[in-house]
């Protein structure tokens, strides 16, 4: 059993945006020696069940689990739904079935929000995200859980 493989998850719905993500993140992996795949799923409402269908359904085993997308309001109540589900869908799986997740989607009004948190030369959010798998994944061992 690997305890130091790590699964991203990652939305395309902008590809750009998610590309400077996954880097950071990868970066962020390689920073503490870890290993990874990647995973991409249409849009930030399909990455948590990507994710449990990755803890049940392979004969792998991850460390940790690390969501990355980037969710823009639209005209419609859409985006709520959109944010509220998938957030509250990665704290389901990290409490109910002790994933260790690290949450990288973005939730911002407009591209540049969206540019200033992705950049990995400003708040590079997609680090953050790997950073917080790692810790969640060490706790995990710490507890024997
Ligand atoms: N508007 C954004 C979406 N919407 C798509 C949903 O995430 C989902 O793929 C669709 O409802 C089909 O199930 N996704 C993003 O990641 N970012 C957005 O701004
Ligand atoms: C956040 C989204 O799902 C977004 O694409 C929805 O846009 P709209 O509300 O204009 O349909």
């Amino acid at each position: 059993m690997s305890l130091n493989h790590y699964l991203i998850v990652e939305a395309r719905f902008y590809d750009d945006l998610a590309d400077e993500m996954v880097q950071g993140a990868i970066e962020a992996i390689e920073a503490n020696n870890a290993t990874y795949e990647r995973l991409s799923v249409p849009g930030a409402l399909e990455i948590p069940a990507a994710m449990k269908f990755a803890d049940v359904g392979t004969a792998k085993v991850y460390a940790g689990y690390i969501a990355l997308g980037v969710v823009i309001r639209g005209e419609t109540s859409h985006y709520d739904y959109v944010c509220g589900e998938s957030a509250r869908a990665l704290q389901e799986l990290a409490i109910t079935h002790n994933m260790a997740v690290g949450n990288g989607i973005l939730t911002v009004e407009d591209h540049e929000q969206a540019w200033a948190r992705a950049d990995r030369k400003r708040k590079n959010k997609g680090a953050d995200a790997a950073n917080a798998a790692l810790r969640m994944a060490a706790l995990k061992s710490e507890f024997k859980v």
